[in-house]
C-alpha cells in the first residue's frame, strides 16, 4: 500500500489527514484518488464504512488549494443529516485554507441558504430537493464554474424510490457546466451503473473492490426466527443483553415506518433504555439534535427508518439490529453498514418472521454471506412478552391519537405542491380513479358470476340429461 504523498497530496494537507487517525489510504482511496487528480472523471464502489468521503475530499480540497475561485464544488447527497456530515470533512481537511463551504438542505431556512449562496463558497454540500427549489426561485448564484460535481450515494440519488430525485437532478444537471470533473461513490453502484455512466460523461474511472463478499468481514451478521408477535419481546430482551454484558455500547434499530419508530421509541423508554428516535416525520431541528445527542453516548440506543441507513459515519455503534427485514438487499447492506466501520468489529442481528425468510435468502445470495442464527434463551423472552406487548399496545393507543397521520397527510400535500400539482384536484382525480376500479371491479365479478351461473345450468342440463338417459335405460 502506498502513502499520501505517492497519491499527490501535499504535505499540508497529509498532516491534516493525520490529525483525523487517516495516515495510511484505504483501497479505495488508494486507486480512486490518482485519477480524480489526473483530471478523470470517477466511479468508486467499496465497501460502508471504506473511506469513500476522503476519497472525492481529498483530492477536491488538493485541486482547490492550486487553483481557489467561486462555487468550485457540489456534492449532492441523498439526506439531510449526510450533507452535514460530509460538509464537516470538507471544513476539517480544508481548515489551513480557508475553505468556506455551505449546506443547503430542506427543512430549514431558505433564506439564510439564499444569502450564503450568493456568497459563493467554495464547496456545497446539499439535498437535491432543496437545491433545485432554490435555482427555480432565484438567479442570485451561479454554478456554471463549477469543477466538480459529486455524487455520493449515487445509486440511492438515481433510484426512482419513496422520494424520487432524478427531476431535481435534470433541474440541478441544466445549470452545470458540461466541462466539468463528475465523480460517484457509493457501497452499492451496481444496479444503477448505466444511468451513472450517463451522468460521467468522459469514460470514467471505474474501481470497484474485488472481494467476494459486499459486506465487511469484522461485521459478525445473526438473525433470529421469531413469530411477528414475539418481536418485541426479543428486542427488549437483546438489549437488555447487551446493556448487561457491555459498558460502552450503542445500538441502532431500523424499523419500517416513522410510527413504528415512535411506537418503539417510548416503549424502550418505559423499560427505562436510553432511547432516541430520528425519521422523517420529525422536524429537521429535532433530527439533528436528536442524532447529536446519540453521536455525544447521551442516549445509547437511536431507533430509525432507512432515512438513517446509508453514509451515517457513528463509531461507537457495536450493534445493529433489523427490527424489520429489509425488502431489499442493497439497504441491509447499507443499513448492517453503521457498525463494524473503518476495521472495528461489529454485530448485526436481524429479525425475521417465517414471512421474511424468502427476503433472508436473496440478502444472503447478494452479500455471499451466510447469516448465522443469534443464540437466545426463548425461555427468559417468553417470560417479558406480555409486559412487552401490553405497554406496546398502550403506546400503540396513545400515539393514534397524536398527529402523526395527520402529519403525513400534511407532507402528502407539499410534495404535490412541490411538483407543482394542485392536491386538491389530485385528491379528486384520485377518487374519481378509484370509483372507474370499483366500477370495473364490480363489473368483472358481474360477469364471472353470469359465467358461473351458465356454467351451473349447463352442468344442470347435462345431469337432467343423464338422470332422463339413465331411466330410459332402466324402462327398457
Ligand atoms: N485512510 C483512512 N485510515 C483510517 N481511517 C479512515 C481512512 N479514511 C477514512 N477513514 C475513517 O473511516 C470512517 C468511515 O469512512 P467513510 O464515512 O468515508 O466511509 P464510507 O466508505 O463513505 O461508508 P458508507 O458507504 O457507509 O458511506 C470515517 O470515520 C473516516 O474518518
Amino acid at each position: 500500500m502506498g502513502d499520501f504523498s505517492s497519491l499527490g497530496l501535499s504535505d499540508w494537507l497529509i498532516k491534516q489527514c493525520k490529525q483525523l487517525g487517516i495516515n495510511k489510504p484505504t483501497p479505495v482511496q488508494e486507486n480512486c484518488m490518482p485519477a480524480i487528480l489526473e483530471g478523470r472523471d470517477c466511479m468508486g464502489c467499496a465497501k460502508t464504512g471504506s473511506g469513500k468521503t476522503a476519497a472525492f475530499v481529498l483530492p477536491v480540497v488538493q485541486k482547490l488549494s492550486e487553483d481557489p475561485y467561486g462555487i468550485f464544488c457540489l456534492v449532492l447527497t441523498p439526506t439531510r443529516e449526510l450533507a452535514y456530515q460530509i460538509a464537516e470533512q470538507f471544513r476539517v481537511l480544508g481548515k489551513p485554507l480557508g475553505l468556506q463551504d455551505c449546506i443547503i438542505v430542506g427543512g430549514m431556512d431558505m433564506v439564510s441558504q439564499a444569502l450564503e449562496l450568493t456568497n459563493q463558497p467554495h464547496v456545497v454540500v446539499a439535498t437535491p430537493g432543496r437545491l433545485a427549489d432554490h435555482i427555480r426561485s432565484s438567479n442570485t448564484f451561479s454554478m456554471s464554474k463549477i469543477q466538480f460535481l459529486i455524487l455520493d450515494e449515487a445509486d440511492r440519488l438515481l433510484e426512482q424510490g419513496c422520494t424520487d430525485f432524478t427531476k431535481d437532478l435534470e433541474v440541478i444537471l441544466g445549470i452545470l457546466p458540461p466541462k466539468r470533473q463528475t465523480l460517484l461513490f457509493s457501497a452499492t453502484l451496481t444496479d444503477t451503473l448505466q444511468e451513472l455512466k450517463n451522468i460521467a460523461m468522459n469514460k470514467p474511472f471505474f474501481w470497484e473492490s474485488t472481494s467476494e463478499t459486499r459486506t465487511v468481514e469484522e461485521l459478525d451478521q445473526r438473525y433470529i426466527l421469531t413469530p411477528e408477535k414475539v418481536k418485541d419481546a426479543y428486542l427488549v430482551h437483546l438489549i437488555q443483553t447487551f446493556t448487561d454484558e457491555h459498558d460502552d455500547w450503542s445500538i441502532i434499530i431500523f424499523t419500517n415506518t416513522c410510527k413504528n419508530c415512535q411506537i418503539l421509541t417510548m416503549m424502550l423508554r418505559e423499560f427505562n433504555f436510553p432511547t432516541i428516535s430520528l425519521h422523517s416525520m420529525m422536524k429537521q431541528k429535532q433530527r439533528f439534535a436528536n442524532l447529536a445527542k446519540f453521536k455525544a453516548s447521551v442516549y445509547k440506543i437511536l431507533i430509525a427508518t432507512d432515512v438513517a441507513a446509508r453514509g451515517l459515519d457513528i463509531p461507537t455503534v457495536q450493534v445493529v439490529i433489523n427490527h424489520n427485514t429489509p425488502g431489499l438487499p442493497k439497504i441491509y447492506i447499507h443499513r448492517v453498514g453503521r457498525t463494524a466501520r473503518a476495521g472495528r468489529n461489529g454485530v448485526s442481528i436481524t429479525l425475521v418472521t417465517q414471512y421474511d425468510i424468502h427476503l433472508v435468502h436473496s440478502i444472503e445470495e447478494q452479500i455471499k454471506t451466510k447469516l448465522k442464527e443469534y443464540p437466545v434463551e426463548e425461555k427468559e423472552v417468553l417470560k417479558i412478552l406480555t409486559q412487552v406487548n401490553v405497554t406496546r399496545r398502550e403506546w400503540e393507543i396513545k400515539l393514534e391519537s397524536t398527529d402523526l397521520d395527520e402529519k403525513k397527510e400534511i407532507n402528502k400535500r407539499k410534495q404535490l405542491i412541490l411538483e407543482g400539482k394542485d392536491p386538491d384536484l389530485e385528491a379528486k382525480r384520485k377518487a374519481e380513479l378509484e370509483k372507474i376500479r370499483s366500477q370495473k371491479k364490480k363489473f368483472k365479478q358481474r360477469i364471472q358470476e353470469s359465467i358461473q351461473r351458465q356454467k351451473h345450468g349447463q352442468l344442470k342440463k347435462k345431469l337432467m340429461k343423464r338422470k332422463q338417459n339413465k331411466t330410459k335405460q332402466a324402462k327398457v
